[in-house]
């Protein structure tokens, strides 16, 4: 569903070439559940600009359902669904149902899927109460509940979250937890989920990948990494801090 093969993205920063994703490869399989971990500056966003077509590849190639992002753009748009926790997709100014409209009408939802999907959507989201309220005056956990919304109702085969549970408290982040695995469950989405929580990737990922400095440090299941360790924090820490030196 996912293939990077030997992918790069590099960025002029005045005489300088900073390698952002470096020679990166992997494959995600359909209905796969994967955290996508990393520090600070990584790689791990640039790597998601290019699985939308946002950013386009230096180097090697990046397919999503077998299709090249950087030109197939829209259609690809219409595979995959995409939150980035640190920024909304919804119309700030506008109640949250007209958005939701206008995302129908961008992705070309027929009028009754659509109606479905939200229905279902609003009720496990529990977004009933604030669907008229501009998404400005949103808390952050309503506002993210919107963009999952938005995000899924083109119903996309691929979801590529972007620290979804940032900023939530804990109940929030359980509830935003239990749906994923629901969605991942029940409709066989594949998911790639990058996030600083590790919380996230314990309850959520079978598979993990780590990368550093734009390349792949780790990939294999959350019980390899583990390697018969307790805290997951302390391993990151331990693999983190090897790719800093
Ligand atoms: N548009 C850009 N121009 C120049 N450098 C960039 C650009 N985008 C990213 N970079 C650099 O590429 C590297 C990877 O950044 P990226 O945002 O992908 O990291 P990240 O893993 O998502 O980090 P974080 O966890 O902090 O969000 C960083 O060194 C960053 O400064």
């Amino acid at each position: 569903m996912i293939e990077l093969d030997r992918a790069g993205r590099s960025f002029k920063v005045k005489r300088n070439v900073v390698h952002a994703v470096h020679d990166l490869s992997f494959t995600v399989a359909p209905g796969e559940f994967v955290g996508y971990l990393g520090p600070n500056g990584a790689g791990k966003s640039t790597t998601i600009k290019m699985l939308c077509g946002i950013l386009t590849p230096t180097s090697g190639t990046v397919r999503v359902a077998g299709l090249d992002p950087s030109r197939k753009r829209t259609v690809v748009a219409r595979r995959i669904g995409v939150v980035f926790g640190q920024r909304t997709t919804l119309w700030w100014d506008l109640p949250l149902k007209d958005s939701f409209e206008l995302i129908r009408l961008l992705y070309k939802v027929d009028r009754k899927d659509f109606r479905v999907r939200l229905d279902e959507l609003v009720e496990t989201l529990d977004l009933s109460t604030f669907m008229k309220t501009p998404v400005r005056q949103l808390s952050l956990g309503q506002r993210m509940r919107g963009d999952l919304t938005a995000a899924l109702l083109h119903a996309p085969e691929v979801l590529v979250l972007d620290e979804p549970t940032i900023g939530l408290d804990v109940v929030s982040k359980n509830s935003i937890r239990a749906f994923l695995q629901r969605v991942n469950a029940e409709r066989g989405t594949t998911v790639l989920l990058t996030t600083h929580d590790l919380g996230d990737i314990e309850r959520l990922c079978k598979r993990v990948m780590v990368i550093d400095h734009g390349r792949m440090q780790f990939d294999g299941t959350l019980d390899e990494l583990m390697a018969g360790e307790s805290s997951l924090e302390e391993v990151v820490t331990r693999l983190y801090t090897a790719g800093a030196q």
